[in-house]
């Protein structure tokens, strides 16, 4: 397998530096830089990032991609073979020809985007928390949802490697070779593609035209060179831009020359771009956070108010009801300004509040009449300003799964955990000096939890009776 070539040299006779290269290939390939605007390691977030070199005013166009320098599976060297192979390469995450494209790029030394891969010698910056040890994950973010999603990938990243990829590049052994492209290296690349890669959004299609085709399958994920420079935040400056023959990093709101620009990877909670990033936005300004309440702990706080044999059969005749119209592991979501998940926490709680005749009758009636006024009614009665005047039992249901939420942090362990003492956590959160001592990790799940249980503590005070 091809090796590391030399750096190329500048005329002095000195190696250009990895950016320096970068950014001439940059220019062969015909990316448009503009000049109110540069790549830096410093004065960013986080290692590379973007700096504004002038006052840059919205609507202003920081860089053009053409297509043709984009690396998905049409463009790579390979990708005739990945097109006559696809059906074999299928898999439920749909990544497998990306990430064989790029294991084969990354590691060969003619690879048109050598230049581009070179930024990242190893991925030894990537840190995300299917990094961690799993006891590290269990003991820092226990609560946060965090370790269940990564057990998950962990399972798919290695079921994919081992019946999918590694049956294919064994029968390509001029284009790849095991004891290179090894289940580690496939690892780092799926965490690549998950903090690097962009999706192109679907076309938009009319309300008939999707009901006549059904949904349509996400695109796949693709590697845009220069775009994934560029840092996140929610309170972003630039957008990226899809047209038909190039995508462009358009500023939305005025940069001022020394700022750095940001752009926005979506709308995501701090567990999230934890668990997809390998980072997390600082307590308070992440105004996407949010918190996740388990169905069943809405299940488990209806149980309380049970008095009567009759009471449990009700209840469990509206739980298993429930269990069929909702998704296995379902959740509600609840962000800074309310529920995000209102018409389904509406429904939960319609149901676990009726009587044995109310109950009786919505079954014969097969449910109800869908209202479609409702909706914005439903989304005003969740926000903060609405949770507050709902009915006592709602309230009371809210509350309590709640604080058995906010009790799964580890609150109720012995000894404490470290994500399960409140006070410990708020104190470190407010004091920067403390903050500052702990390790990355620490900081990042402190910043996840300390977010989610905020969120939670504020649901419980407008839900107080
Ligand atoms: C698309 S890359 C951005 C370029 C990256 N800084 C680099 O040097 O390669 C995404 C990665 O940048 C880092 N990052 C992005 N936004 C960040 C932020 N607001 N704070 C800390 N790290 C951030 C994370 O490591 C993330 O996985």
């Amino acid at each position: 397998m091809a090796t590391e070539a030399k750096r190329p040299k500048v005329a002095g006779g000195s190696e250009l530096s990895p950016l320096q290269d970068f950014l001439q290939w940059c220019d062969r390939v015909c990316l448009v830089l503009s000049s109110k605007v540069c790549v830096s390691k410093e004065g960013t977030v986080a290692e590379y990032g973007m700096l504004a070199k002038d006052n840059i005013e919205e609507g202003e166009v920081l860089f053009t991609i053409p297509r043709s320098a984009l690396l998905h599976q049409g463009t790579t060297k390979i990708s005739a073979l990945l097109e006559k192979e696809r059906a074999s390469l299928e898999s439920p995450s749909g990544w497998v020809p990306l990430l064989l494209a790029l294991l084969y790029e990354y590691t060969s030394s003619q690879s048109h985007w050598k230049p581009y891969l070179s930024l990242w010698t190893d991925f030894k910056a990537l840190d995300h928390p299917m990094f961690w040890s799993k006891e590290e994950r269990d003991r820092l973010l226990r609560g946060t949802g965090i370790p269940e999603a990564v057990d998950t990938d962990l399972a798919n990243i290695q079921r994919e490697y081992t019946d999918v990829v590694l049956p294919f590049i064994t029968k390509h052994p001029d284009l790849w070779n095991p004891d290179t492209h090894t289940l580690e290296l496939y690892k780092q690349l799926v965490a690549f593609v998950m903090a690097y890669s962009f999706q192109e959004p679907q076309e938009e299609e009319d309300d008939e035209e999707e009901e006549e085709e059904g949904e349509k399958a996400a695109n796949p994920p693709m590697m845009v060179p220069m775009a994934d420079m560029l840092n996140h935040v929610s309170n972003h400056n630039a957008n990226l831009e899809f047209t038909p023959d190039s995508l462009k990093m358009v500023c939305v709101r005025p940069i001022h020359k020394g700022e750095e620009v940001f752009n926005t990877y979506g709308q995501m909670a701090n567990w999230q771009l934890l668990h997809m990033y390998g980072f997390t936005e600082p307590y308070q300004s992440n105004s996407n956070d949010t918190a996740d309440i388990p169905i069943t702990n809405l299940y488990k706080a209806a149980t309380q108010g049970i008095q009567s044999d009759s009471d449990r059969q009700l209840l469990d005749e509206q739980w298993e009801m429930l269990c069929e119209m909702m998704q296995e592991k379902a959740a509600f979501v609840f962000g800074k300004q309310g529920c995000l998940t209102d018409t389904e926490l509406h429904t939960v709680l319609k149901v676990l509040c009726m009587s044995k005749e109310e109950f009786a009758e919505f079954n014969d009636n097969e449910g109800w009449e869908e209202d479609e006024e409702e909706d914005e009614k439903i989304s005003l009665a969740f926000s903060n300003e609405g949770l507050p005047g709902l009915k006592a039992s709602w309230k009371g249901l809210i509350h309590e799964a709640a604080r058995l939420t906010v009790r799964s942090y580890g609150d109720d362990q012995e000894g404490k955990r470290e994500g399960g003492d409140v006070d410990r956590d708020k104190a470190l959160i407010e004091n920067m000096v403390a903050l500052a001592g702990l390790n990355s990790r620490r900081q990042n799940a402190l910043q996840v939890r300390y977010g989610q249980k905020s969120i939670l503590h504020r649901l419980m005070a407008l839900t107080q009776s």
